[in-house]
């Protein structure tokens, strides 16, 4: 749905010329959430403007459903633009109109009449949770309510594909979450293809199916959230993902782990997407003569099913111990035996 080809921007200052987007390729299909993730300075919100030409690039082209963004004239990119909607990290609200004036402002703009607009204005604040909220003031609410206004006033003219830059980064880990479920929700109910852009990994694990990971104006890697977090391939993306996978009390863990359990065999278990939904413990403890007992793990959620690891100990005839990894080796979670113990 949408196409980006060699896109690049360079922007000249007095002392030097600074590429910040760099003959960079991407194709994002209708309906997903693709997350674009990288460090300050990487080229992140020179992108984003780049694909509704906040922007404009030095070359390459952005194709948005069939209509190529980057050779519009100024009257069809304002028509286009109707189909993107964009939010931003500080919101960018009218501060002097109410609620419902904000949202109202680009159906203003669209020229539609007022009493549709009455009827879509109500329909966006119920569905971004603002009911009651109508006639505050930008001042009047808290960081996460703006942002709900910057969401119903983005979506306002149906827009097919939403831009969001830096959207949480303003906001407080719970807020932070319940912008992004909101945003999955849209994105279900309205089937809207959202692409977003980010410096933290665990927005892109909560919410993205496919993730880019940018570097120096690059796309340095790119797939399904699942796989970039289970083989990330280059270093700045095995940084992020222990942004949300690390787990710095692991080793101290196994160091007491070896000087406990001295019988039986400790396994790491390690989840990957669908499988995690099995109740794969309680097999194991159902199916084999085998006492089992959670020693250390870390699962977390992705759009794509669940993905971490888990070390258990298994106590129990070595044969019985043996036929149980043979029976997890048959699911697709990976098993391997922690050496040490005996
Ligand atoms: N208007 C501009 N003029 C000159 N250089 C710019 C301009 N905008 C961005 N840059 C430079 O382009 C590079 C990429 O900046 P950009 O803001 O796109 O990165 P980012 O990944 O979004 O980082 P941040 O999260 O810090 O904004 C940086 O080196 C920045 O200094």
């Amino acid at each position: 749905m949408i196409s980006i080809k060699e896109l690049t921007k360079v922007f000249h200052t007095k002392d030097q010329d600074v590429t910040a987007v760099d003959h960079l390729d991407l194709n994002i299909q209708s309906g997903e959430i693709y997350g674009v993730i990288g460090y300050s300075g990487a080229g992140k919100s020179t992108f984003i403007r780049l694909l509704n030409r906040l922007e404009d690039p030095t070359s390459g082209s952005v194709t948005i459903d069939k209509q190529e963004i980057t050779s519009m004239n100024k009257n069809d990119l304002r028509l286009a633009r109707q189909e993107i909607g964009m939010i931003f990290q500080h919101f960018n609200l009218l501060w002097s109109r109410t609620v419902k004036d904000n949202i109202a402002f680009p159906l203003e703009i669209a020229k539609m009449p007022k009493e549709k607009r009455e009827a879509r204005v109500k329909e966006l604040v119920e569905l971004v949770g603002l009911k009651g909220r109508e006639n505050a003031y930008p001042s009047q609410l808290s960081g996460g309510q703006k942002q709900r206004v910057g969401i119903a006033r983005a979506l306002a003219n149906k827009p097919k594909v939403l831009l969001c830059d830096e959207a949480t980064s303003a906001l407080d880990p719970e807020t932070t979450d319940s912008i992004l479920d909101l945003l999955v929700d849209i994105n279900e109910k309205l089937g809207l293809t959202i692409i977003l852009i980010t410096h933290e990994m665990h927005v892109i694990r909560k919410i993205c199916h496919r993730v880019a990971v940018m570097e120096n104006g690059k796309v340095v890697e790119q797939g399904d959230v699942l796989d970039v977090f289970l083989h990330p391939k280059r270093p700045v993306t095995k940084k992020f993902v222990d942004q949300v996978m690390g787990d710095p009390d692991q080793d101290h863990s196994l160091d007491l782990i070896h000087e406990n359990y001295k019988s039986g065999k400790v396994l790491r278990l390690h989840f990957v997407g669908e499988s995690t939904n099995q109740a794969l413990i309680s097999e194991l403890s159902r199916e084999f003569k085998i006492d089992l007992n959670i020693l250390h793990g870390k699962i977390t959620q992705t759009q794509k099913g669940a993905y971490g690891t888990l070390f258990v100990h298994v106590e129990g005839d070595q044969d019985e111990i043996e036929r149980a990894q043979a029976y997890i080796q048959d699911t697709s979670v990976e098993v391997e035996v922690i050496p040490n113990v005996q």
